[in-house]
């Protein structure tokens, strides 16, 4: 705690040396039993009120560092730096290893150095997620070939910027990891002020293609001030501020849109030493042409802490990104504790299996019906929230798999997926589909309740209660919307009762008739 504490009075020394600007009269931080550190107010603050202003020079990213500069852009790009968040890592790793001569020294030694993070777990933990959304995207593997396959040809090809007997302090798989960690927890998407754009006569260097980026819940910078102030473009003073690389960083930007150019993850002192929670956000980072501002988007009680937002994002992500989950009330039709942004997914192949299971005159041609379902919807999962509905596009896959031979053949030629329409017939395979994936989870919902009970709950390990909490998450999902789908099938099965006396009282009626 003490350590802890000083760490943040140098950060914060050193962020007014940088030119950053704290308002010390209403912010201060604070270590939370639950959180770690973060901000407090420390009077009543308005809303609108500017927290702290960070000159954008002081973010660290691939357009601020000098690293990509000293590659040049050609060498930069062959070895892959331009893709995703190796060459973040390698600048980031590389300003540690410049120590105090470098621009974030005192930035980066108030990083932490551990997380809780699945990427961090040993594998008897990670068991404990089987089932959950996250097993298959910790990315372990993939970042380690990243490290092997463009770092280390990157670094070895410069002795002269990688000093060999450096690697193992600064640049070694470990440190790799906790940098991702640091980008995966701690950055922020900030897109360069609109008067940085268009500039085509820039000179070499260093270019950057859109990333493979898996980012929805990055926390955000927004480009207007919550109080409604116009943010006013300045292009021509900008232009002689912008640096060269920075440009060239951006030229290929516009490839992909829907991937995130890497030179736009940001990482931003100060503003990451605010907390979040589901829904709880009270202050929001927004950028001006010179400074990116954290200002409050409500009024804030002194005492109360000052919270960003991570986009909300369910627990299996929360936990996969940041190490936490969040544990809140939820709203009907659930009930108890969790996460209500959390989401549970269910695969389309888990699908076809129950009807091939239930429809034993599965059409032959089930394959092509999948086929032209990947083609035209895009997509092998769906997901459930935890309003405990159906997804359309899991009603809308199951008419297609249900459909005649004479409606395949239409539907084909027209190119058009079913309407997401429930059907009678599509109850039982629905009902069989969500308990198989309730059954891909090795405990049960109430096994995982009595796991979390007050009176157990301080037997479990910090990594065992966060992976207990993503699954019954889950779980709770499935069972909710299983209960719905039961409730369906039980009216229709009455229906279907009134109807067959129906019947049979109108054939009683009119045998009574003859
Ligand atoms: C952007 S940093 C916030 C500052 C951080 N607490 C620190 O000490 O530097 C994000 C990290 O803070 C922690 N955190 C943030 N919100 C939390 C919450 N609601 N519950 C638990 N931990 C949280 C998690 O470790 C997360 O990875």
């Amino acid at each position: 705690m003490a350590s802890e504490a000083l760490n943040l009075e140098s950060f914060e020394s050193w962020f007014r040396d940088q030119g950053g600007e704290l308002d010390a009269s209403a912010m201060g931080f604070a270590i939370f039993a639950d959180s770690g550190r973060g901000a407090i107010a420390l009077r009543d603050i308005p809303e609108g009120h500017t927290l702290f202003c960070i000159p954008r020079d002081l973010t660290l990213s691939l357009r601020t560092s000098s690293l990509p500069a000293k590659f040049g852009k050609d060498v930069w790009k062959h070895h892959e730096l331009h893709n995703g968040w190796a060459g973040l890592m390698l600048c980031m790793m590389w300003e540690e290893s410049l120590g105090a001569s470098s621009k974030w020294s005192g930035y980066l030694s108030s990083l932490p150095t551990a997380f809780t993070t699945p990427m961090f777990w040993t594998e008897e933990d990670i068991q404990e997620l089987k089932g959950t959304a996250v097993v298959g995207k910790i990315g372990r593997d993939d970042a380690e070939r990243d490290y092997h396959q463009k770092l280390i040809p990157a670094m070895k090809s410069r002795p002269d910027l990688f000093p060999e007997e450096l690697i193992p302090q600064y640049y070694s798989l470990e440190r790799y990891h906790m940098m991702g960690s640091r980008i995966l927890s701690r950055s922020f998407h900030v897109e360069p002020w609109k008067g940085e754009e268009d500039h085509e006569d820039e000179e070499e260097h260093s270019h950057a293609d859109a990333p493979q980026s898996d980012d929805p819940n990055r926390m955000d910078v927004d480009s207007e001030n919550p109080t409604g102030d116009a943010v006013e473009e300045n292009a021509e003073s900008q232009n002689d501020e912008t640096s060269q690389l920075e440009l060239a960083l951006d030229e290929d930007s516009d490839e992909d849109e829907d991937v995130e150019n890497p030179a736009d993850v940001a990482m931003v002192p100060m503003a990451d030493m605010l907390n979040a929670r589901f829904e709880s956000e009270n202050a929001k980072l927004f950028y001006e042409e010179r400074h990116l501002k954290m200002v409050t988007t409500k009024h804030i009680k002194a005492g109360e802490q000052i919270w960003n937002t991570y986009g909300d994002p369910p627990n299996s992500d929360l936990l996969r990104r940041y190490g936490h989950v969040d544990v809140v009330s939820l709203p009907p039709p659930l009930a108890g504790e969790g996460n209500p942004a959390d989401v549970v997914e269910v695969r389309a192949d888990l699908v076809v299996s129950s009807v091939r299971k239930i429809r034993k005159t599965a059409a032959g041609d089930i394959q092509s019906r999948v086929d032209f379902w990947l083609e035209e919807a895009d997509d092998d999962t769906f997901i459930l929230t935890t309003d405990c509905e159906l997804p359309e596009e899991l009603i809308s896959f199951l008419r297609l798999l249900f459909l005649s031979k004479d409606e395949w053949n239409k539907t084909k030629s027209k190119g058009k997926l079913p309407k997401a329409k429930m059907e009678p017939e599509l109850l039982p395979v629905i009902a069989d589909v969500l308990k198989q994936r309730l059954a891909e989870y090795p405990t049960s919902i109430e096994e995982d309740e009595r796991l979390l009970a007050p009176e157990h709950a301080q037997d479990l390990s910090f990594n065992k209660r966060n992976a207990v909490v993503v699954r019954l998450g889950e779980k709770r999902i499935l069972r909710g919307a299983l209960h719905k789908v039961e409730a369906l099938l039980g009216s229709q099965k009455g229906k279907d009762k009134k109807r067959a006396r129906e019947n049979e009282a109108d054939g009683r009626g009119k045998k009574a008739k003859r």
